[in-house]
């Protein structure tokens, strides 16, 4: 998983028994899905996600394949938001809070292992915290018109934001529940249900027409937040219905400034509209904290919502292409309500003292050894002219004690005396031959009688001269020529 992005699975929800004759919207194939029946678009028809999850798939799988990587991170010290995010009707509330959400509240009685099955994703992390977690902290809110509610409050009474350092921003008056047992967070979910503005649509009956987090704290302080949006629609004239209309209009208020906040996170924009409603406000440090975000993005199957579907289908693209992580300490602890007790931070810093200690000790070892090592070649290049004497004088010191006073050379090794040998053998070779050239030359100086004789042998005639010189006729042409045989010379010229 790539630590530092949005990400973002697609589940497409079967068809309802009203909905067998519509035809398909999309295709899905791998991590691909194409959008069909949307020639006219100029935008893109196909995508690809992190997941898509076809009309088979359950919260399980969604929760086994998408959602268990962000809540390891959760468990090594990071904040997670996990959104449900698609037109209205397209599952959000199915994906969130189960299949059927009162049936399993009425029947409480049912074993732990049917009940996840039935069980939303807000379920299902809850279970997987308390697993590793005796406690987690709970609060519910809702938000509705743009304004923050308690959902677990006696008094649903609206709630004040507030922003500081180290919780970010957070309601500070809302209500906490301790939950020890996942049965316990069916509680407070069928609680806020019963809260929860409830309005009838042309879309879905039990549609809602608010969006809801729900924070789960861990005793480390970090969060966990599940937020479940309201479906996006188009505003259709209602007779008489003013308060429908308002509903729909901060509904797709809230959603376009989501949609905006995203655009300007993708294009790395300075100003990011948190502040134009709460919800976005709300969600700021999921998007800019040190934290995990996840988007379920849910569609319709049937072509007749094609429109919408390209929308979300665009909204979801432009989701995954947003950075997440942050380095800057401000987001750090994104809304946490247990700040890290001071004991622990103390701890935290002499084990960083000491391993810096450690640090600087083996860097202080490092140096000197490459130190000495320096020196030691420093010193080795300083002395090697005086090892070329030495070894000079050496081999000079060898040389003359070859031959020794008794005329042997007890001390040489072998091999030594093998090339000795050779090259004694060879200086009297080269004595022999020396004393040869010299005898030569002895006699090549000795005067040699001047005589003068004409031979002929068909080609040339010739007459021995003074000085060894012959002389010929050459007889093709007639010229005299002369030749020396003790120098081997022949020349046209008469040598003087
Ligand atoms: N994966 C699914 N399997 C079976 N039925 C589903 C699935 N997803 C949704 N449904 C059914 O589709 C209908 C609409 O689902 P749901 O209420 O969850 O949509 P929603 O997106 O939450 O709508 P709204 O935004 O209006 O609240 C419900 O009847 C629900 O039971």
């Amino acid at each position: 998983m790539d630590e530092g992005r949005i990400h973002v699975a697609v589940r497409l929800r079967p068809k309802l028994p009203s909905e067998m004759g519509d035809a398909d919207a999309v295709a899905v194939q791998g991590d691909k899905l194409q959008l069909l029946h949307a020639p006219w678009t100029r935008l893109h028809t196909s995508y690809q996600f992190d997941r898509i999850f076809t009309p088979e798939a359950s919260n399980v799988d969604i929760f086994e394949a998408f959602l268990r990587p962000a809540m390891n991170s959760v468990a090594t010290g990071s904040h997670a938001t996990i959104l449900a995010y698609g037109q209205t009707g397209t599952g959000k509330t199915h994906t969130m809070l189960g299949r059927d959400l009162w049936g399993l509240c009425a029947a409480p009685e049912r074993p732990l292992v049917e009940l996840a099955h039935d069980a939303g994703i807000m379920y299902l992390v809850a279970m997987e915290l308390l697993r590793q977690h005796d406690v987690v902290h709970c609060s519910y809110l809702e938000l509705y018109n743009d304004k923050v509610f308690d959902l677990l409050a006696d008094k649903g009474g609206c709630l004040e934001l507030r922003e500081d350092s180290t919780l970010g921003v957070h309601a500070p008056d809302a209500t906490v529940v301790d939950l020890v047992a996942p049965e316990a967070l069916m509680e407070v979910l069928w609680r806020g249900a019963e809260t929860r503005a409830h309005c009838a649509t042309n879309m879905n009956e039990r549609s809602s027409r608010s969006h809801t987090i729900l924070q789960l704290t861990l005793p480390t302080g970090k969060r966990l937040n599940l937020v479940d949006l309201a479906g996006s629609e188009k505003c259709k004239p209602m007779a008489g219905d003013g308060q429908h209309v308002k509903e729909l209009k901060f509904i797709n208020q809230s959603l376009s400034n989501l949609g905006q906040c995203i655009s300007a996170l993708r294009k790395r924009g300075k100003h990011v509209p948190y502040r134009n409603c709460k919800l976005t406000r709300l969600l700021q440090h999921s998007f800019e904290g040190q934290a995990v975000c996840s988007f379920i993005v849910t569609l319709n199957p049937c072509a007749t919502n094609t429109m919408e579907t390209l929308s979300t289908l665009q909204f979801a693209a432009r989701a995954m292409q947003v950075k997440v992580y942050s380095n800057d300490p401000r987001f750090a602890p994104m809304g946490s309500v247990t700040p890290v007790p001071h004991a622990e931070l103390q701890a935290q810093v002499r084990a960083l003292q000491q391993e810096n200690a450690q640090l600087r000790e083996a860097l202080a070892i490092e140096r000197a050894q490459k130190g000495k090592l320096l020196l030691g070649f420093t010193s080795l290049l300083r002395d090697v002219p005086a090892a070329v004497d030495r070894v000079d004088t050496y081999t000079q010191m060898r040389r003359e004690s070859l031959p020794n006073a008794d005329g042997n050379q007890p001390h040489l090794p072998p091999q030594d005396e093998f090339i000795l040998e050779k090259l004694a053998t060879l200086e009297r070779t080269i004595q022999s031959q020396l004393q040869d050239i010299q005898e030569t030359k002895d006699r090549l100086r000795q005067p040699i009688p001047s005589v003068s004789c004409v031979v002929s042998d068909g080609t040339a005639t010739c007459e021995r001269t003074e000085n060894q010189w012959e002389e010929y006729v050459d007889a093709s042409t007639g010229f005299k020529y002369f030749h020396n045989p003790s120098t081997g010379m022949t020349q046209w010229k008469k040598p003087v």
